[in-house]
């Protein structure tokens, strides 16, 4: 019998709603990995609602809580660490001290950093020494990395003009430690007005997909958070990169089709889970010459 895979995941935790590890942590296990879930953050809600109640995880709880887990045995059966929303930088760097020990215990552990930055004018609020540590600390430890636009553009220290250019400055962080990037949404000049794009690189190439774009009244949260767990989840299963990401975009749009429908704000994990595990619709990943 295949061993199902276990993960380490490090993101916020929201009481009401679904954003960090309550966006993800369920899909994850929905599709068939064992979830270990390490709350960064505990709030009330996600932060785009503009005021929250709730405390940040003191740093040092990160190594006490996975040397717990080396105390009885299980470190070893690591075989991913998942990072995402930080309450401090201070939190990142006990991360990045976690994949080393991980990757000590289980060599072939990967890690995969979803960048979160924070976006002022859409009420996603994170330190700003959160977004130092991840330029300079975290890109070089990462083996996935899984910025937005935004987040691609502050690796890169400028605004992508074009999408030959968002694959260059994609292509361009592979040469400072991730073996892939995926960037969940593309935002270039002259783009589509109705698709959702995202785009994959790798060494071995270049791959751009695109999804229905969806009207919301206000913009649904914690969807970077569910792509990133599902690349990684499916990753852990066998899949290979191209099929791992045309299959997180499928299960992604079907959440947001639920959502949709029932006119909610937050995202309908639990009446979209089945279709989460068998996505209706495939979005076919498209390789560049680039
Ligand atoms: N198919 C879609 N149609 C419309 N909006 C979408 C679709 N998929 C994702 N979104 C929205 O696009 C935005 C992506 O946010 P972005 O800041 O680029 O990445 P992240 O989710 O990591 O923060 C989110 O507001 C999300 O709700
Ligand atoms: C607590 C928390 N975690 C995570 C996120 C990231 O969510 P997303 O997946 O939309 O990037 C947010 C965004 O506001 C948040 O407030
Ligand atoms: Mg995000």
């Amino acid at each position: 019998m295949k061993r199902t895979p276990h993960l380490l995941a490090i993101q916020s935790h929201v009481v009401f709603g679904h954003a960090g590890n309550s966006a993800a942590v369920f899909p994850m296990q929905r599709v068939g990995v064992n979830v270990w879930p390490l709350n960064t953050v505990q709030f009330s809600n996600h932060t785009q609602y503009g005021q929250w109640t709730g405390e940040v995880l003191a740093p040092a709880q990160i190594p006490a809580l996975v040397n717990g887990i080396a105390t009885i045995g299980e470190l070893g059966n690591c075989d991913a660490v998942l990072s995402g929303y930080l309450g401090s930088a201070a939190q990142g760097r006990a991360i990045l001290a976690v994949v080393a020990q991980i990757k000590a215990a289980n060599p072939a552990a990967l890690y995969l950093c979803d960048p979160v930055m924070g976006h002022a004018e859409k009420g996603c609020i994170v330190p700003e020494e959160v977004s130092d540590f991840l330029r300079e600390e975290a890109l070089a430890a990462a083996d996935v990395l899984c910025p937005n636009q935004l987040e691609l553009d502050s690796f890169c220290g400028r605004r992508a003009e074009s999408l030959d250019d968002c694959v260059a400055m994609a292509r361009s962080l592979l040469s400072r430690g991730p073996k892939a990037v995926l960037v969940k949404h593309l935002a270039y000049p002259d783009r589509h007005a109705n698709d959702f794009e995202m785009l994959l690189v790798t060494a071995e190439g270049s791959w751009h997909l695109r999804r229905p774009l969806l009207a919301f009244p206000r913009q649904p949260v914690g969807v970077g958070d569910l792509t990133a767990g599902l690349f990684l989840a499916r990753l852990l299963l066998g899949d290979s990169w191209v099929a791992a990401f045309e299959y997180s975009a499928a299960a992604v749009h079907e959440v947001l089709l639920e959502t949709q429908a029932c006119g909610s704000y937050e995202l309908e994990l639990v009446r979209a889970q089945d279709r989460i595990v068998h996505p209706r619709l495939r979005f076919e990943a498209q390789r560049l010459a680039f």
